[in-house]
């Protein structure tokens, strides 16, 4: 798929990995919607957008995803602005520990309620024109890491959901590609936080430090290529995409098909 001439939105756009993404995106010829909660760093990265691209090519919608509200106004916006939505990047997330339970509810449930309201503009079951959504899980949703639990469990969350609801969007003929991108560690706020997000695990995240080093630390264009590389491929749909800076790799998951 050609990102030129579409209209995405990316959550958690304001910073990090959500930042480059919409940068990609507009580099690319696409129009996009900016969701984060933080308005000041929203709207200052919006006013740097619209001198460099043009304006009128980025709209910045304050939004908390953990509310369905909120959700809903932002992408009834983009509709009412660009006429309608073909790229949803769900991406705002927190590493938090002791506050376990808003870290499934901002990385995953939040993943999932996005991905709900989104369908009902874009799949052509309901009279959208179909698109792609990306899920930004992590590596930590692909193997246990010790040191937080909770943001493990969110993670994996997000792999499975992208995966069978990519099914669900084939077999029910919704138009609309899933596929999650997981990536190692990336230089970003989230990243420099996690020694004071680890709550009763501090004492495990000692081994971050060498996990960094032995795996290298991503740079959020790297990530955001690999955005870039999942839209455009229209071959991919229910992938896991692996990033680290040795490695960029589609995920074979074990076959567990009852009619193999
Ligand atoms: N930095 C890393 O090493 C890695 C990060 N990730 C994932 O990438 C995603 C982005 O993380 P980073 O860019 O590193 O973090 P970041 O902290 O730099 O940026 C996250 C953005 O999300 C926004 N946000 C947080 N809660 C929100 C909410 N309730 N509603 C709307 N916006 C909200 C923040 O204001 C911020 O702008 C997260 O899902 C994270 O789990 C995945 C793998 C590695
Ligand atoms: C602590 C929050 C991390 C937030 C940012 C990330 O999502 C970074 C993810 C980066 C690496 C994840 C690695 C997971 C590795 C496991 O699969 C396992 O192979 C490593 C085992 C060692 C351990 O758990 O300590």
């Amino acid at each position: 798929m050609s990102v030129e001439g579409k209209t995405a939105v990316v959550s958690g756009a304001a910073m990090g990995i959500g930042k480059a993404v919409t940068e990609i995106l507009l580099e690319n010829g696409a129009k996009v919607v900016l969701l984060d909660i933080n308005e000041a760093a929203g709207q200052s990265l919006l006013e740097s957008l619209n001198k460099k691209h043009g304006a009128g090519k980025t709209l910045f919608v304050k939004c908390d995803v953990e509310s369905e509200e909120q959700i809903k106004a932002a992408f009834k916006k983009t509709v009412e602005t660009f006429g309608g939505i073909d790229i949803v990047c769900n991406n705002a997330g927190i590493v938090n520990e002791s506050r376990w339970d808003k870290t499934i509810s901002i990385n995953l449930m939040s993943v999932i309620r996005a991905t709900y309201i989104a369908l009902e503009h874009m799949s052509k079951q309901s009279g959208g024109r179909g698109g792609a959504i990306i899920n930004t899980a992590s590596m930590a949703g692909l193997g246990p890491f010790t040191c937080c639990p909770a943001y493990t469990a969110s993670k994996f969350g997000v792999v499975g959901f992208t995966r069978a609801m990519a099914g669900a969007s084939k077999a029910l003929g919704y138009g609309v590609r899933l596929n999650a991108v997981c990536p190692g560690f990336v230089q970003t706020d989230l990243m420099d936080q996690i020694p004071e997000q680890l709550g009763p695990y501090t004492v495990l995240g000692e081994s971050v430090e060498q996990m960094k080093e032995k795996l290298g630390v991503l740079s959020t264009s790297d990530v955001a290529e690999a955005f870039l590389e999942l839209l455009k491929d229209e071959t991919k749909d229910g992938q896991a995409l692996f990033v680290t800076p040795k490695k960029r790799s589609y995920v074979q998951f074990p076959s567990l098909d009852s009619k193999e």
